[in-house]
């Protein structure tokens, strides 16, 4: 059976921060509303869009008006590659693994419409089997069923496949799929998020670490720190 590598986007994959940013800062200051940091932004990204706009709101105890969400998805769809890259190191990892016999696919929260055209925009659309949206299925990670839901659209499954993500809900959906989780340590989450994960500290050490995560299973020595 062909194993599956199931790649969270944001904090992953990509480096997305910059245009996330620039885009929610518009929206907060069409609304005449402060702006925030990268590192505000940081820690807002991880829930979906929906999330990140109420969690801003909600930091300048603003009301959230019914235009945001539309507004702000169509501004970061026009924009969601001006500044965001693939982490250095992903393509050649993503060379690797396919030379290796995975197959692949991403699992993200990000909406799925700007999730491709980010994707598509970097060339990199081509690379996967499937990609399963924040809005795909009825749910969303950390409810395991969207990375199974993802997965199957891939045609893998859970036995054979293996989870990398910055972000506790990674983590969280891997586990409660029972697929072991990888945690992306360049990624945008704090260490604690990986909760016990094997941490790649960079792309590179990816290969190594999802055949060890295959080989040993979701419940086995490699994904219990
Ligand atoms: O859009 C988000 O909030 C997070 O997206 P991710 O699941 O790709 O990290
Ligand atoms: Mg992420």
């Amino acid at each position: 059976m062909q194993p599956t590598a199931i790649f969270d986007l944001d904090g992953t994959l990509v480096d997305s921060v910059p245009d996330i940013h620039a885009a929610l800062n518009r929206l907060m200051g069409s609304r005449l509303l402060r702006g925030f940091t990268r590192q505000d932004v940081m820690g807002f990204i991880g829930d979906g869009v929906p999330t990140l706009l109420a969690r801003a709101f909600a930091a300048r105890e603003a009301t959230q008006d019914a235009a945001a969400l539309p507004d702000f998805l169509a501004d970061y769809e026009a924009n969601a590659a001006v500044h965001t890259k693939p982490f250095a190191g992903i393509p050649a990892v993503l060379d690797q693994l396919e030379a290796a016999g995975w197959r692949m696919a991403v699992c993200t929260n990000k909406p799925e419409a700007a999730a491709r055209i980010l994707l598509d925009a970097l060339g990199l659309s081509g690379r996967f089997a499937a990609l399963g949206g924040g809005d795909s299925f009825p749910t969303r990670k950390p409810d395991p069923a969207h990375l199974l839901a993802t997965l199957q659209a891939a045609g893998g499954d859970p036995a054979h496949a293996v989870m990398i993500g910055d972000h506790h809900n990674d983590v969280a959906a891997a586990r409660g799929a029972g697929v072991p989780a990888v945690f992306a340590a360049w990624g945008y989450g704090p260490r604690e998020a990986a909760d016990g994960a094997p941490a790649a500290e960079a792309p590179a050490a990816l290969p190594a670490l999802l055949d060890a995560a295959l080989a040993a299973g979701a419940a086995g020595p490699t994904s219990i720190k």
